[in-house]
């Protein structure tokens, strides 16, 4: 079976975003067996406190530079999660310095993956000059790359699940979207903390196909190369909808999303099964997959969810058949810029309407005593 005919409209992104991210997510695996860039433990912190790694910056300079020299420079609108500011400081040159070596050795595999290696490595400046090139901040109109290179950064130093996220919003809206899940193998159901596996999956979609693909990581075992169309198989959402058969699934920190709000909603909903934690956009990709009927997050009051969080989770989901709004059963507003604006309370994402109804329904009943 064929993944995409080509031609359709966004064809050629979606193609090249698939590759990049496999590419991507190759980087990521290497990065973390320690036999590219320094050593995976090494963990810096950002302004806000949340953590990064040589692995997120390299990414977004990788593929920031790969869709510059795919689709030209001048065409290109990136909204990403990464900056140079620690990268810029002065002392900061062995750090700038794997990095730039980690851009490199990616990008010289990227041939195995259908995409064009530099000519000669990359210097400093211009994997600075990658990173910064995803400074837009998206909005209503035109084309816009939405990308988070290592999504679940806590996952990724724990060596626990995590994303390579990359989506196409034009007007406001998702047209592709494309999820490298490294841990997550593409032959093993996601039941718990043990089923992190090293042999990982893609998944992607294009709006409107009715349509959600995943292939296999190619980057180990020396095995052929990347090839598209590719073998990919269909994935679809679970067809449980009794909530007492359901699984959710839930951020792994409490910090992120409330879980005594979610143990809530699930008690009053009859959901019997024990939530399952998970790091990152792996959540939509397990609903998408049908090993999970929900995912709920309930941030704290006050926190603005980004594009890059949501945007190519939200797309595939809903292609392989499921439901994604905000706790108002409202969609999502990637029209806005960076931020979610005007997100309702929490995100519900659901593998069916029925489902998603009665989440809905019990936030509703329940919110005016949550304290949230
Ligand atoms: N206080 C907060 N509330 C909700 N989400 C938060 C948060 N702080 C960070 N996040 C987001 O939650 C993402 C991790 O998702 P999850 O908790 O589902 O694993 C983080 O992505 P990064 O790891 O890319 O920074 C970050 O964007
Ligand atoms: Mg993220």
């Amino acid at each position: 079976m064929e993944g995409v005919d080509a031609n359709d409209k966004y064809a050629k992104e979606l193609e090249i975003g698939v590759r990049v991210v496999q590419l991507a997510c190759c980087l990521c695996q290497k990065v973390q067996k320690g036999s590219i860039g320094p050593t995976p433990d090494q963990i810096f912190s950002k302004d806000d406190d949340s953590p990064v790694t040589v692995a997120d910056w390299s990414v977004q300079a990788m593929i920031s530079w790969i869709l510059s020299e795919s689709f030209g420079k001048q065409n290109v609108s990136i909204v990403a999660e990464e900056d140079t500011q620690t990268l810029s400081d002065s002392n900061s040159t062995r750090l700038l310095s794997s990095v730039v070596s980690t851009v490199n050795e990616s990008l010289s595999i990227a041939p195995k993956f259908g995409l064009k290696a530099p000519t000669s490595p990359l210097e400093p400046t211009q994997v600075l000059d990658a990173i910064n090139n995803c400074n837009s901040t998206g909005g209503p109109t035109g084309k816009h790359w939405v990308l988070d290179p290592v999504d679940g950064t806590l996952g990724f130093v724990r060596g626990d699940q995590y994303a390579v996220a990359l989506a196409l919003i034009e007007n406001g809206q998702v047209v592709v979207g494309v999820l490298g899940c490294p841990n997550y193998s593409s032959k093993k159901k996601l039941v718990n903390n043990s089923s992190v596996s090293k042999e990982g999956c893609v998944m992607y979609a294009r709006k409107g196909s009715g349509e959600a693909w995943m292939q296999p990581l190619v980057c180990e075992g020396g095995g052929p190369a990347l090839v598209w169309p590719n073998s990919g198989s269909r994935i679809r959402v679970s067809c449980i909808d009794d909530p007492s058969m359901a699984t959710f699934c839930e951020p792994v920190e409490k910090a992120n999303s409330n879980h005594s709000y979610s143990a809530g909603i699930a008690y009053s909903l009859g959901l019997r099964k024990q939530p399952l934690r998970v790091y990152s956009m792996v959540k939509y990709a397990a609903i998408a997959r049908g090993d999970a009927e929900i995912y709920m997050k309930f941030a704290k009051s006050g926190y603005k969810e980004k594009i890059w969080d949501h945007a190519a989770g939200v797309v595939i989901v809903e292609e392989a058949g499921g439901v994604v709004t905000d706790a108002g059963g409202r969609p999502l507003d990637f029209s806005k810029g960076v931020y979610l604006e005007g997100l309702d309370r929490g995100i519900v994402t659901c593998s069916g309407v029925n489902l998603h109804d009665k989440i809905i329904g019990a936030v509703y009943a329940s919110w005016d005593s949550s304290h949230l």
